[in-house]
């Protein structure tokens, strides 16, 4: 794992009392198009680290995202911070592939890994192999079947991934699914982030993190946006 860790950072900025901001490198939307070129990729990368973000994700499937393990690897080589796997996983041996790609955690999505028994064994795999999980999840059964298995890190979607995030989606979903996660289980609530509105919203309702994509990507200031972002993650004493 190279000493960097994304649990680490969510557990560091609840000590800090506040929610660490991530970024989903994307760099197709199915629904707002191209957001990321390729060739743009490395100048990206240091805009986000110079706005403070604090761990970065990006989704490998490249029918939809436009992602690809050959992209995944040049973050990695280009980026020093906790690297997230997103696919629609459906199969073990792409966890050992996550793990040779230099990824640092895997996102595993209780309404995308479906096959029976799968998500089980993907889990217990990737810790295995020393990758951190986080169990995602969009609907209240969703977030049950999470905490059954044992996850300890919970990424809240509020954009319907199954159905290719054509939504809109709102953090009214975070704050609506929040209520049943015990205080001990780590929150990150992705998607639908465009304001430090939208961020103190998430972390008002006990959120660790906010996973930002699309905002980032369509602004002429990622930097700029991503330290509006991060004040509004300071979380206020209750
Ligand atoms: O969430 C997943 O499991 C997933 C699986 C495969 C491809 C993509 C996946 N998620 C992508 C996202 O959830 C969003 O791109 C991310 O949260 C950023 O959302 P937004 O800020 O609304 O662009």
């Amino acid at each position: 794992m190279d000493g960097r860790s994304l649990q680490e950072v969510l557990d560091n900025a609840r000590l800090d009392g506040r929610a660490a901001l991530m970024a989903d490198v994307k760099f197709i939307s199915p629904r707002d198009g191209l957001l990321l070129r390729p060739e743009d990729l490395e100048g990206y990368l240091a805009e986000l680290v110079a706005g403070g973000v604090e761990a970065v994700s990006t989704p490998t499937d490249p029918v939809h995202f436009g992602g690809g393990i050959e992209l995944a690897a040049r973050i990695r080589a280009l980026c020093p911070l906790p690297l997230m796997r997103k696919e629609f996983f459906n199969a073990i041996e792409q966890v050992d592939e996550s793990a040779d790609a230099g990824f640092d955690a895997v996102q595993l999505s209780v309404n995308t890994v479906v096959e029976p028994g799968l998500l089980e064994r993907m889990i217990a795999r990737s810790e295995r192999l020393g990758l951190e999980v986080v169990v995602g999840a969009h609907e209240p059964e969703h977030v049950a079947r999470a905490l059954e298995l044992g996850a300890k890190t919970i990424a809240v979607n509020n954009r319907d991934i199954v159905a290719l995030e054509l939504d809109t989606g709102t953090v009214s979903r975070t704050e609506s699914l929040l209520s049943a996660i015990p205080p001990e289980v780590r929150v990150i609530s992705e998607s639908a982030f465009h304001t430090p509105e939208d961020v103190v919203r998430a972390v008002a309702a006990g959120a660790d993190a906010v996973l930002v994509g699309t905002a980032l990507a369509q602004s002429p200031d990622p930097a700029g946006l991503a330290r509006r972002l991060r004040a509004g993650t300071v979380r206020c004493p209750t």
